[in-house]
């Protein structure tokens, strides 16, 4: 599975962001987004995620297009190519009234992705593979930021994402949970699921990607 992005074009009021960009992220790589503040990379991954508007181009996950050709997919198409793209923000963005546990279940749930009891199932063994297993009850107030971040990224796996996206994941995390957040992304991506992980942190980028583009290539 492959994310495929072609001639992609995003102007804000007339100042071009980015111009003709190609990029294709195959399963099991990680690629590393690196560059100067304000090139872009925020701005790229809010379009891959529908969280911006493209104004040309193409963003596709094998047949599910997002856009094609600058015009967008219906409601149906659009939630067919979300569904296989995952999403860890900076600040995780954790529901803060809902416990470990629950964070991990509402999506699922609600697509009706299988029973409770399953779901459960898969959450305890995401959890349990990221060594935070107990935490499940837990408030994602009470949680350091390297276990928020783990719990995070639980609950955007519990959707089995083909991709799946890191904003600045080690902006927050001192040097042991940022060591451990890269080796649970490789284990991440030799399952099969490829990453794309935007970040200032060069020594990261480096030693757990398998490839660095730069957004000075956007333009
Ligand atoms: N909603 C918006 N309206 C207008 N301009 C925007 C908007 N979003 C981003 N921009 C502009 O687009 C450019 C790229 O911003 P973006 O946040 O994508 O850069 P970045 O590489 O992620 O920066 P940083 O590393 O500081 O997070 C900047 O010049 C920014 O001002």
């Amino acid at each position: 599975m492959s994310l495929i992005v072609e001639n992609l074009s995003k102007s804000f009021n007339n100042q071009p962001v980015i111009k003709n960009y190609h990029l294709t992220i195959d399963e099991n790589e990680i690629v590393a987004l690196v560059g100067r503040s304000g090139t872009g990379k925020t701005t790229f991954l809010r379009l891959i995620n529908n969280l911006e508007l493209a104004d040309q181009g193409t963003i596709q996950m094998n047949d599910d297009s997002l856009v094609k050709d600058g015009a967008y997919v219906g409601k149906v198409g659009q939630r067919n190519y979300q569904n296989r793209m995952g999403m860890v923000f900076q600040n995780y963005e954790l529901f803060p009234n809902l416990s470990v546990l629950e964070n991990l279940l509402e999506a699922p749930l609600a697509q009706k992705l299988g029973s409770k009891e399953e779901l459960k199932d898969r959450a305890m063994e995401l959890l349990n593979s990221m060594e935070i297993v107990d935490k499940i009850d837990a408030m994602p107030s009470t949680l350091s930021g390297g276990q928020a971040q783990r719990v995070a990224i639980a609950r955007a796996m519990m959707l089995s994402p083909d991709i799946l996206c890191f904003d600045e994941p080690t902006s927050a995390l001192d040097e042991e949970s940022a060591k451990n957040i890269g080796k649970l992304i490789q284990t991440i991506a030799q399952q099969g699921t490829g990453i794309l992980i935007v970040t200032h942190d060069n020594t990261f980028a480096k030693k757990y990607s398998t490839r660095i583009i730069a957004s000075e290539d956007f333009l």
